[in-house]
C-alpha cells in the first residue's frame, strides 16, 4: 500500500496543457523562454515537456546544488534519439548516461589524450596554425569573413592533434575532403542541437513530419564511413613513418576491455567524434562573438591592443607563453562567456533517482536545463546585463591572474563543474585566447564599410552551440612592422 499524504511538491512552473505540457510555449530560442519562466516563477522552475519531467534554473545557488552538492544524482544524460543515432548508441563521453562505460571513456580521454605532456607535444602545431590564421587574414583582402577563418583555425587545430591532418589551407587533406568534412560536421552539430519532438512525444516518431530522424540516420551512415576511412588510413601508415602519434594512433595502440588486444573500432569512432564536436564549434563560436563585441566597442579594442603592445611588444608574434600575462584579454573572454556562453544549456543533464532540491521534489529521470545564457543575463546576479564591460572581471584585490573558468561564486559557467565538467577546458582556453590575441595584435579592426559599430547585432541562433545569426565580416588593417609578418612566411606581395 502506498503511504497516504499529499503528493510531493514540485517546483513552481507555468501552467501546462494535457499531452503537450509546456512544449507549445517554447519558440526558436528556448533559452530565452526558459529565462522568462525563471523571472516569473523563481530560480527553480518545473516544466513538463510532453511526457518528460524537466527543470530549469539560471541561479548560481541552485546550479551549485545540482552540479556540486548533488552531482551523484544529476550527472547523467538523457538517452535522446540524437545520442542514439549520432553518438554510437550513447557510447561516447559527452552524451553517454552515467555508468561504467562513460567512466572508462572519460578516463581514456583524461589519461591518454588530454594529458599535459601530450598537449605540450602539439604546441608547435598550434603555433603553426596561429601563423596560418594571420596569413589567411592577410591573404583574404581587407574585408574578412571572420566565421570562415575562425572555423578553419579551430578545425585545423583539432584535426592536426586528432587525425594528424590540416584540412583547411593547403594542408594534407584534399579540398574535396575538407568540404566533405565541413559538411558532415555541420550537419552533425545541427542535429545534435535540435530539440526533436520525438524525444518528448513518442507518437511524433511515427510521422516524423520534417524527416528529422531520417536525416539523423543518413548523417549517422556518412559520419561512420568518414571515421572508418580515418581509422583505415591510420592502420596503413605505421607510427614510425609518421614520426609522432596523433590521438587516433594513441587510441589504436590501447588495449580493449576484458583482455581484448585493442579497443573496438566503434569506441574509437565515438571518441573521435566527441573530440571533433566538442572542441571545434565551441571555440570558433566563442571567438566570433568576442570579435563582434570588441569591434562593436572600439575603446575595448584600444585597451586590448595597449596590453598586447606592452606585454608582447610590436617586434614579434604572440606566443602561448604570453597568454597568462594578458589579463585584460582574459577579461574580454570571460565577459564573452557571460553574454554568449558556447552552450546555452551546457549539455542537458538528467537525474538518476528522485531527490529533493531547494525543498522541492524532483522525480527520477528529470531533464535538467542549466541556463547559462540566462545566468549571464540574470539581473539578480549581474549589473547592466546588456553592457559588454570586460573591466567587471578585473580582480578587486590587486593584480592576480584572471581565471576564465567558473569561480567559487558560480556566476559564469563556461566549462561547467562537477563530474561532467569539460575535460578540454585548458585546451579550449588556449584556442580562444591564442586566436584572439593574434588577430588583435596583428590587425586593426573596423566594421564593414558603410556600417558603424552600433550596426553589429547580437541576434543568436539556438543549437548545441549558439552562433551569431548573421556571420561577422569586418575590415582588417595590418598594424605591426612588415618584418614581423615576413617572419611567418608572408611575402610582401601577399600583404593586403
Ligand atoms: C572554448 C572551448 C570549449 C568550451 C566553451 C567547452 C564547453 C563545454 C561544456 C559547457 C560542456 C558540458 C558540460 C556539462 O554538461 O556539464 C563540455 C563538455 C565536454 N567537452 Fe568541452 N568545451 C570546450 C572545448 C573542449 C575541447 C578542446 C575538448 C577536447 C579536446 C572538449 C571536450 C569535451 C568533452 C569530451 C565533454 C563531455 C564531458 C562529459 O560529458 O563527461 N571541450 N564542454
Amino acid at each position: 500500500r502506498k503511504p497516504r499524504g499529499p503528493p510531493p511538491r514540485l517546483p513552481p512552473g507555468p501552467p501546462r496543457l494535457p499531452i503537450f505540457g509546456n512544449l507549445l510555449q517554447l519558440g526558436p530560442l528556448p533559452h530565452r523562454n526558459f529565462a522568462s519562466f525563471c523571472a516569473e516563477y523563481g530560480p527553480l522552475v518545473y516544466l513538463r515537456l510532453g511526457n518528460v519531467d524537466a527543470i530549469t534554473t539560471d541561479d548560481p545557488e541552485v546550479i551549485r546544488e545540482i552540479l556540486v552538492n548533488q552531482d551523484d544524482v544529476f550527472a547523467s544524460r538523457p538517452r535522446t534519439l540524437a545520442a542514439v543515432h549520432l553518438a554510437y548508441n550513447c557510447g561516447d563521453i559527452a552524451l553517454a548516461p552515467l555508468g561504467a562505460r562513460w567512466k572508462r571513456m572519460r578516463r581514456i580521454c583524461m589519461e591518454q589524450l588530454l594529458t599535459t605532456r601530450r598537449l605540450e607535444s602539439f604546441a608547435a602545431h598550434r603555433a603553426r596554425e596561429a601563423d596560418h590564421l594571420v596569413r589567411e587574414v592577410l591573404g583574404t583582402g581587407a574585408l574578412v569573413d571572420l566565421r570562415r577563418v575562425l572555423c578553419a583555425f579551430s578545425m585545423n587545430n583539432v584535426t592536426r592533434m586528432l587525425l594528424g591532418k590540416q584540412y583547411f589551407g593547403g594542408g594534407d587533406g584534399s579540398p574535396g575532403e575538407a568540404e566533405e568534412f565541413l559538411r558532415i560536421t555541420h550537419e552533425l552539430f545541427w542535429l545534435l542541437g535540435v530539440i526533436y519532438l520525438g524525444d518528448y512525444l513518442p507518437v511524433w516518431r511515427w510521422f516524423d513530419p520534417f524527416g528529422c530522424e531520417k536525416k539523423m540516420r543518413e548523417v549517422e551512415t556518412k559520419v561512420d564511413r568518414f571515421h572508418e576511412r580515418i581509422i583505415d588510413e591510420h592502420r596503413k601508415a605505421s607510427g614510425a613513418d609518421k614520426g609522432e602519434m596523433d590521438f587516433v594512433d594513441v587510441l589504436l595502440s590501447l588495449p580493449g576491455e576484458e583482455g581484448k588486444e585493442h579497443m573496438d573500432d566503434e569506441e574509437i569512432k565515438a571518441l573521435i567524434q566527441d573530440m571533433i564536436a566538442a572542441a571545434t564549434d565551441t571555440s570558433s563560436v566563442t571567438n566570433e562573438w568576442a570579435m563582434a563585441e570588441v569591434i562593436k566597442h572600439p575603446h575595448v579594442l584600444c585597451k586590448v591592443q595597449e596590453e598586447l603592445d606592452s606585454v608582447v611588444g610590436r617586434d614579434r608574434m604572440v606566443a602561448e607563453s604570453d597568454l597568462v600575462h594578458l589579463n585584460y584579454l582574459r577579461c574580454v573572454v570571460r565577459e564573452t562567456f557571460r553574454m554568449h556562453p558556447a552552450g546555452p544549456f551546457l549539455i542537458p543533464h538528467e537525474s538518476v533517482r528522485p531527490t529533493t532540491l531547494m525543498g522541492y521534489h524532483i522525480p527520477a529521470h528529470t531533464r535538467v536545463f542549466i541556463n547559462t545564457h540566462g545566468l549571464g543575463r540574470n539581473p539578480h546576479v549581474w549589473a547592466d546585463v546588456e553592457e559588454f564591460r570586460p573591466e567587471r572581471h578585473l580582480p578587486v584585490n590587486g593584480p592576480g591572474r584572471v581565471e576564465i573558468s567558473h569561480g567559487a561564486d558560480f556566476k559564469i559557467l563556461p566549462f561547467s563543474a562537477g563530474k561532467r565538467r569539460c575535460p578540454g577546458a585548458p585546451l579550449g582556453v588556449v584556442f580562444v585566447l591564442m586566436g584572439l590575441a593574434r588577430l588583435f595584435h596583428c590587425f586593426d579592426w573596423a566594421p564593414a564599410d558603410g556600417t558603424g559599430p552600433e550596426d553589429i547585432d547580437r541576434a543568436e541562433v539556438y543549437g548545441m552551440t549558439m552562433p551569431k545569426a548573421v556571420p561577422l565580416v569586418a575590415v582588417a588593417r595590418p598594424r605591426l612592422p612588415w618584418h614581423v609578418y615576413n617572419n611567418i612566411g608572408v611575402a610582401h606581395k601577399e600583404v593586403m
